[in-house]
């Protein structure tokens, strides 16, 4: 499904991420791990679109899309969560996901501004399915605030969600659990699995919470210093020497 092989960028003299492969398979769920600046954000960046590699091959079933741009690699089915959530704060929270799905559609401004039928039933749709994502986030008491007064959690939730109603290929997540509860992160563990249960989307991860890596991870890549140091499943990955110094290295 989505095929990285040996991924650099350089930044300047600092190669931040060196000869970085990954395979993630259909429905499958992989973690990157490693301490604070090993690159994991660069190579997320990277798969996202929002860098231009220096050096490598980042294929989607097959087609490249490195280098294509963030909306680009939206559009084919990559879609991602940032460390610090990014939503439209002013906006309510049904309208974030209203947002999303016209990104993803590019409706005619023309067919809008006419308000054709075909435009019409689009918009009916595009409220459903906004609507079936409250529920399923437990956000629908929410729908008409304000997305930046939700407490944390709950933004967490619609981001994901904004991503999932695009139906994407490939969801990416960058440090879902950062700064939730622990009723949160079992939570977000349980909704990890069920997104790709029941809608066959295959899931990358970084996480510093080692519960919720080894709790949902497949498999998973180590990164130290830009470059893989690991990979396995949970079990083969904690009791890796290099990654058992990497990590004591960092305290
Ligand atoms: N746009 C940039 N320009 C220059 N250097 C950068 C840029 N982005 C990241 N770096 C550097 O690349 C290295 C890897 O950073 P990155 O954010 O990818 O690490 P990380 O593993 O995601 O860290 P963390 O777990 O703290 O988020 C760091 O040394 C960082 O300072």
């Amino acid at each position: 499904m989505l095929d990285v092989k040996d991924l650099s960028m350089r930044f300047g003299g600092l190669l931040a991420v060196d000869g970085v492969s990954l395979e993630l398979g259909e429905k499958q769920i992989l973690a990157i791990i490693g301490p604070n600046g090993a690159g994991k954000t660069t190579v997320f960046n990277c798969i996202s679109g929002f860098y231009n590699p220096t050096g490598g091959s980042i294929l989607l079933q097959n087609t490249s899309i490195a280098g294509l741009g963030s909306h680009t690699v939206a559009r084919k089915g990559v879609v991602r969560t940032f460390q610090n959530v990014r939503l439209f704060k002013k906006m309510t929270v049904l309208e974030n996901l209203l947002v999303a799905q016209h990104q993803k559609n590019r409706a005619s401004v023309l067919a809008g501004l006419f308000n054709t039928p075909s435009f019409r039933r689009q918009e009916a749709e595009s409220i459903e399915r906004s609507l079936h994502w409250l529920d399923y986030m437990g956000l629908r008491d929410f729908a008409n605030r304000e997305a930046g007064n939700l407490a944390y959690g709950h933004q967490r939730r619609l981001e994901i969600a904004r991503c999932m109603i695009t139906e994407p290929k490939v969801l990416m997540l960058d440090e879902p659990a950062a700064g939730l509860n622990p009723q949160e992160k079992l939570d977000l563990q349980a909704l990890i699995r069920q997104l790709r249960d029941q809608y066959g989307v295959a899931i990358l991860l970084i996480e510093h919470d080692m519960g919720l890596v080894m709790g949902v991870s497949e498999r998973i890549t180590v990164m130290e210093y830009g470059k893989p140091i690991a990979h396995g499943t949970p079990e083969e990955v904690r009791n890796n020497e290099r990654v058992i110094k990497a990590y004591l290295g960092e305290a």
